[in-house]
């Protein structure tokens, strides 16, 4: 595990985009798995730029999305979709058919999970993941457990989970209370793992994660048994990190 120690956000945002884009450079057709959340849309931004100043060509990309909430429509604001059209795919030449996003208006969850995971094995498995972290340390959607689940599941959103995404949304109570998310097997199978973090409200979370013992209770911390992961985070958030 790489750990890059940015300024902060702005830096880290730049650095999460640098190794971004460098995947896309050296592997134009690559998949690249997306995240959503506050803290990569600083990375996205930056991208943008990439994009418009004529040094990154998206045209080849696939992309595939960690979550998305279960019974909010595309055209839901607060959707994921919505996010990533909104700060990605609507600004640069990406194929709208290429990006990929599990279905939350879908009531099957079975069927919709299993789609989803066998979509992402038929791309040949994604080349570079970016994810965000939770407070509670998830990634994607999955939250504290017993075991890691593996495969792309419907997840029941925990209290902290809820409290913390409450901000987007008009009160607690629109929160939507499930969602599809890749599981942590889909997660550890991609190639290469960059994670993005800021703020020192992160900071327990980021020294039980990487400095401590890799237990389904802090889901990232399986992240220190994947062969290629790179985490780029900002000073307050390695805070309470011997780093
Ligand atoms: N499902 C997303 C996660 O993928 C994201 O990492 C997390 C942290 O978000 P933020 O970056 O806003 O702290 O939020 C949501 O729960």
């Amino acid at each position: 595990m790489r750990i890059y120690k940015a300024k902060d956000y702005e830096e880290m945002s730049q650095k999460a985009a640098n190794i971004i884009a460098a995947q896309v450079v050296l592997k134009p057709e690559c998949v690249l798995g997306l995240a959503t959340g506050s803290t990569p849309i600083g990375t996205y931004s930056r991208l943008v730029e990439k994009y418009e100043k004529g040094d990154l060509d998206f045209s080849k990309v696939t992309t595939v999305n960690l979550d998305e909430y279960k019974g909010l429509p595309r055209e839901n604001d607060q959707s994921y979709y919505y996010f990533m059209h909104e700060n990605l795919f609507d600004k640069v030449n990406i194929d709208p058919a290429s990006t990929n996003l599990p279905d939350g208006t879908k009531e099957d969850s079975d069927a919709e999970c299993a789609r989803y995971e066998a979509l992402i094995q038929s791309l040949g498995g994604v080349d570079l993941q970016l994810l965000g972290l939770g407070h509670n340390g998830h990634i994607g959607f999955n939250e504290p457990a017993d075991v890691f689940e593996k495969d792309t599941h419907c997840v029941d959103l925990q209290e902290r989970t809820i409290e913390a995404n409450k901000r987007f949304f008009a009160s607690a109570d629109d929160v939507p209370r499930q969602a599809y998310t890749m599981g942590i097997g889909t997660i550890m199978r991609a190639k290469k793992i960059l994670v993005v973090v800021s703020g020192e409200d992160k900071a327990e979370t980021v020294a039980k994660a990487f400095f401590g013992p890799v237990t389904p209770q802090v889901p990232a911390s399986i992240l220190q048994m994947h062969p290629d992961v790179t985490v780029v985070a900002d000073e307050a958030a390695l805070s309470k990190s011997p780093v």
